[in-house]
Parts: C-alpha cells; structure tokens; sequence
C-alpha cells in the first residue's frame, strides 16, 4: 500500500507557469469541430475501461480526494457549517482509516464557497496550506451588471480567495459572440490578479459539444487557468461525452502553446467509482501530470463521503452508514 500511495498521490508537483491567453485567432476557433456521435460512442466505454481493486482502488480513491474542491453553495450556508467542511479539508478521512492504509497527512485539493463565506473559510484553513476558492461574477446565472461582475472577482481576492470561479456568459457562445467572450474573460483574469481562475462553461446550457469545444479554446485564449465544466445548479451538469471534448480542447491548447490548462469536472459527481473514472480519463487523454491537484479537481458536495466510506469498507469489509460521514 505504502508504495502505492507514494506514486499515485504524490507524485511531485512541479510549479508550472501560468497560461498567460494568446490573442484571438476566430479563424482558429471556427475550425473547432466536435463529432457528437462519435465523442458519446467513446463516451459511453469509458465507465468500464479500468477496473482497478483492492490496494490499487484505495490509492486512486485516496488520490481523488486530494483533488475535491470541497464544496458548499446553498442559500442557508452558515459560519457553522462552513468551518465544518474546512475541518474536513484539513482532515477527510478519519484517522483510523488513513493509520490503517498507511497514509497520512491527506487534505482536499480547496474549499469552495460563496464570496460571504472566504475570510470564515479562510480563517478556519489557516496553517492548512488549503486554498478557498470563490465562485463569483454573478454565480451561477452570470447576469448581473458587468462591472458588478469584475467588482466582485476583485472583493473575493481581496478577501482572501486564491482561487476564482467565473461564470460565463452563455448569450455569448449561444449568439456566437467569440469577441465579447474573449473580453469578458480577459477583464475577468486581469480583476483575478495572481489568483488562479477557473472559468465556468455551464456546458449544460450551450446547446452542444461544438459550442462547448469552441468555449473552451476562447476562455484558454484569454487566459483561463482552469476550465470547468457547470456550476451545479444546471439541469445537466459534468458528463463523460462533454468531459471528452473539454479535455480534448485543452490537450489541443497544449500541444499548441506549451501552457498546461486544468479541468474541473462539477456537479452531480457523487459516487466513488465515477471519480475513478474521471481520473483515468484524465491519465489516458493527458497523462500523469493532469493528475494533480494544480491540474485536475472536482467540483463536488457529497463525493467525499462516498469515497470514505469505500476507503472504510476497503479496510474493515463492511459499509458505515452514510450518515455516519455528514459533511462531503
Ligand atoms: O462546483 C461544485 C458544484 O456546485 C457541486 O455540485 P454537487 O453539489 O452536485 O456536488
């Protein structure tokens, strides 16, 4: 188990520089393709590909949940409850779990919340080393005045978020906008200074893959340092098919350009073996290096407590109830 863990969450994270956009090239962006049957029938195989069990499974559990931006987005978010989630960033899986495969020291990959919750997030990860990130300009619809939009990216990082998850504007790609896009975006990274941005596609809402692909080069042109697929508050969030094309895009931008984007699946991703598939995705479509937390996170509430209780039933052959593991 040890030498499990010790190559599959610990790989060295090397400090990478960040995408810093490229100008708009619209010529680039009208070549973009997507053959959606073609992604769904890939799609469609990836659930059974790898079947990995015992030790080898709790390694790639244990390093999904290096990777979880622990979450909290609810109208009825309090103080409390958010100080709850980040002590289980601090410490995930219980300690008698992590004793028993040998582990230790396992927190998540940030605590996401909304802007009223940062300096308490902040506060209660302090000396954790743990991110929060902020989800912002308007969440989740993104229709809120421009400048309230670049106001609010501003007030987060001021408030102590390292991380931003922009919400983009849907109009633009559904009205083939590639410019206002592009612009909204940029203004959006220069208002994030040196606080790394995820841009939020809301792929649900873009009316298909060819949209979502075209989205995802204009946000890594104007220099989104992470692209993500939804806010979890659309009707379809993270899917296989679209997770295909915005991984494909930012390999695309890679092998272009030589920056490194990363990927956040979210919404909707709540059971450990889904999160096993995502991270061989990633392996296979990418490589290792996507499989740290610099590059690849999940968007997710409750992934974590299916993930600890897998962990758990690895080790005692037996499933708690999952109340038994309320947050995450
Ligand atoms: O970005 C994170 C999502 O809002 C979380 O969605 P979820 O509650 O479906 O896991």
């Amino acid at each position: 188990m040890s030498t499990l863990t010790s190559t599959q969450t610990q790989l060295p994270q090397l400090h990478l520089p960040r995408n810093p956009g490229l100008p708009l090239d619209l010529d680039r962006v009208a070549r973009v393709q997507a053959n959606t049957s073609a992604i769904e029938r890939r799609a469609a195989t990836l659930p059974g590909r790898r079947s990995v069990k015992k030790d080898y499974q709790a390694a790639w559990l244990l390093k999904a949940v290096t990777c979880i931006d622990l979450t909290t987005l609810s109208g009825d978010d309090t103080e409390g409850r958010v100080r709850r989630l980040c002590a289980k960033a601090r410490q995930p899986i219980r300690a008698d779990i992590q004793d028993a495969l040998g582990v230790s020291g396992i927190q998540t990959g940030a605590v996401c919340v909304y802007h009223d919750m940062i300096e308490t997030a902040v506060d209660a990860l302090q000396g954790s080393g743990i991110p929060v990130a902020a989800v912002s300009t308007g969440f989740p619809a993104g229709l809120s005045p421009f400048h309230l939009r670049v106001a609010e990216i501003e007030e987060s990082v001021k408030a102590g978020a390292r991380e931003i998850d922009i919400v983009i504007s849907r109009r633009h790609v559904l009205t083939q906008n590639w410019q206002a896009l592009y612009d909204e975006m940029k203004a959006f990274r220069e208002a994030c200074g040196d606080a790394h941005v995820k841009a939020i596609l809301a792929t649900g809402e873009l009316g298909s893959l060819r949209n979502v692909a075209r989205a995802s080069l204009i946000c890594m042109m104007a220099g989104a340092d992470f692209i993500k697929t939804s806010t979890g508050k659309e009707s379809v969030n993270a899917t296989l098919p679209v997770s295909l094309v915005m991984i494909r895009a930012i390999r695309d931008y890679f092998d272009a350009t030589g920056y490194h984007v990363g990927y956040k699946p979210a919404g909707g991703i709540s059971k450990a073996k889904d999160a096993i598939t995502y991270l061989a995705l990633m392996k296979d479509e990418l490589g290792n290096r996507w499989l740290q937390p610099d590059l690849f996170r999940f968007g997710a509430s409750s992934l974590l407590n299916d993930i600890e209780r897998q962990l758990e039933h690895h080790i005692t052959g037996a499933y708690s109830a999952s109340y038994r593991h309320p947050m995450g």
